[in-house]
């Protein structure tokens, strides 16, 4: 068995970053940006008014100082001529601010009558101009790689950058396997269950940018297995869940290896998620989850979401932990890493009593996975905990 961090990076080793496509700003959010986004503009691209009021010369700006309204500038109007002494702009919020004034009075703080404005007496230093290029200017870049949030998309926008280049989703392709398996919504006979974790799966990869195929259910037989691993070949990665442990039914492995894999590695050192199996199968990476349903998403939540992310050109790096404290004592951990579903109440872990990972029940009120280190001591409450928020 190795250990957590040790099949992580031969994870990392299995897998490389997806083709670089293009896509319309509208179908950016949510994909990693592959190369630099370039701003082709300055923003703002002239000085502009932040208020609506009146543009002048701040020298001019004292109580009861009057000026002449000689025009307007408005958002996408500007005006064209040139603001002298004694006079002023009549400005809104976003228009160019004229050639001649350097300062914009709100209109609160001034009096109107026809062409004419007099100023008040608490005009503070504030220009309510913003510089051009206040918020970038052209040749600006946004950093690749870069999961991009909603704000990215907007600034994108603002650059002018209509069509983005993003990692290609990954493929991949989900096999679950087993004679006791219908799918959601079919009728099982008596010996059968739902397939759960296959669904959880996807909706989990999906939410980190994969793009998911389930194979139909594999039956324990070595053809059903054959083919479907044979449908899964175009894919960038092939995910299997169950079948494998060490029963006589479990053959993902056996089929594999007949098939022509190249075994990374066999079993981790962890709780749960053991008979965990990974390698190369015919140039396309695969791992092998084991079947039960929180053991196949916990392995999702602890290997399969960062691989997703590197093959989407993000750093290779473990799923992000929050340190929490403890909110009961707990006894010594066993030599396997335990990830322990635990809930958050008033900002302390509680880690569930029963943790079968047959229960998706208590994974599905779960809000974080508390990690024990192999070897871990007796804790007392109140001492903080690395924990993997679901
Ligand atoms: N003698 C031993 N037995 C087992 C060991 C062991 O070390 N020695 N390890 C146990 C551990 S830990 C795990 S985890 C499981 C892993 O078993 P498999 O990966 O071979 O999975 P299956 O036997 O196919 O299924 C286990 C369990 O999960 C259910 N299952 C499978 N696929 C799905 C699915 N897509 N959706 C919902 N449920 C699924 C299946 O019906 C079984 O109940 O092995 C232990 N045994
Ligand atoms: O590792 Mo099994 O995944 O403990 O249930």
């Amino acid at each position: 068995m190795i250990s957590v961090s040790d099949a992580l990076s031969h994870l990392f080793d299995l897998v490389t970053a997806t083709e670089v496509e293009a896509v319309p700003l509208r179908q950016a959010a949510g994909r990693v940006l592959a190369r630099d986004g370039v701003a082709i503009r300055t923003q703002p691209p002239f000085a502009a008014s932040s208020m609506d009021g009146y543009a002048l010369r701040q020298t001019e700006v004292e109580p009861d100082a009057m000026f002449k309204v000689i025009g307007e500038a408005a958002a996408g109007h500007r005006f064209d001529g040139v603001v002298k002494a004694g006079q002023a702009v009549r400005i809104f919020t976003g228009a160019p601010v004229p050639e001649g004034a350097d300062f914009v009075v709100i209109q609160e703080d001034t009096t109107r009558r026809g062409d004419l404005i007099m100023l008040g007496h608490d005009i503070g230093p504030k220009t309510n101009i913003r510089p051009a290029g206040g918020d970038f200017h052209a040749g600006d870049t946004m950093d690749a790689p870069r999961l991009l949030r909603p704000a990215d998309i907007a600034l994108l926008a603002s650059m002018n950058v209509a069509t983005v280049p993003v990692y290609a989703k990954p493929r991949v392709a989900i096999i679950a396997t087993g004679d006791e398996l219908v799918q959601p919504g079919e009728v099982p006979n008596p010996d059968q269950i739902i397939a759960s974790n296959t669904y959880g799966l996807a909706a989990l990869l999906e939410q980190y940018g994969a793009q998911c195929r389930m194979i139909p259910i594999a039956r324990d037989t070595v053809p059903s297995l054959t083919q479907a691993f044979t449908m899964a070949q175009d894919a960038d990665l092939i995910i299997t869940i169950g079948g494998a442990s060490v029963g006589d039914h479990d053959l993902v492995a056996p089929v594999a290896a007949q098939m022509g894999m190249e075994q990374s590695f066999y079993k981790v050192a962890m709780r749960p998620g053991k008979p965990l199996m990974a390698g190369r199968l015919r140039d396309v990476p695969m791992i092998g989850l084991p079947g039960n349903p929180v053991s196949a998403m916990v392995c999702g939540t602890v290997f399969v979401v960062p691989v997703l992310r590197k093959m989407l050109g993000l750093p290779a790096a473990p799923a992000a932990r929050v340190d929490l404290p403890l909110g009961v004592d707990l006894p010594a951990n066993g030599p396997r890493e335990h990830y322990m579903r635990a809930m958050v109440r008033d900002g302390a872990v509680l880690p569930e009593d029963n943790q079968d990972s047959s229960l998706l029940g208590i994974l599905s009120r779960a809000d974080v996975l508390m990690v024990r280190p192999p070897h871990d001591g007796a804790r007392t409450a109140g001492e903080i905990i690395g924990c993997i928020p679901l």
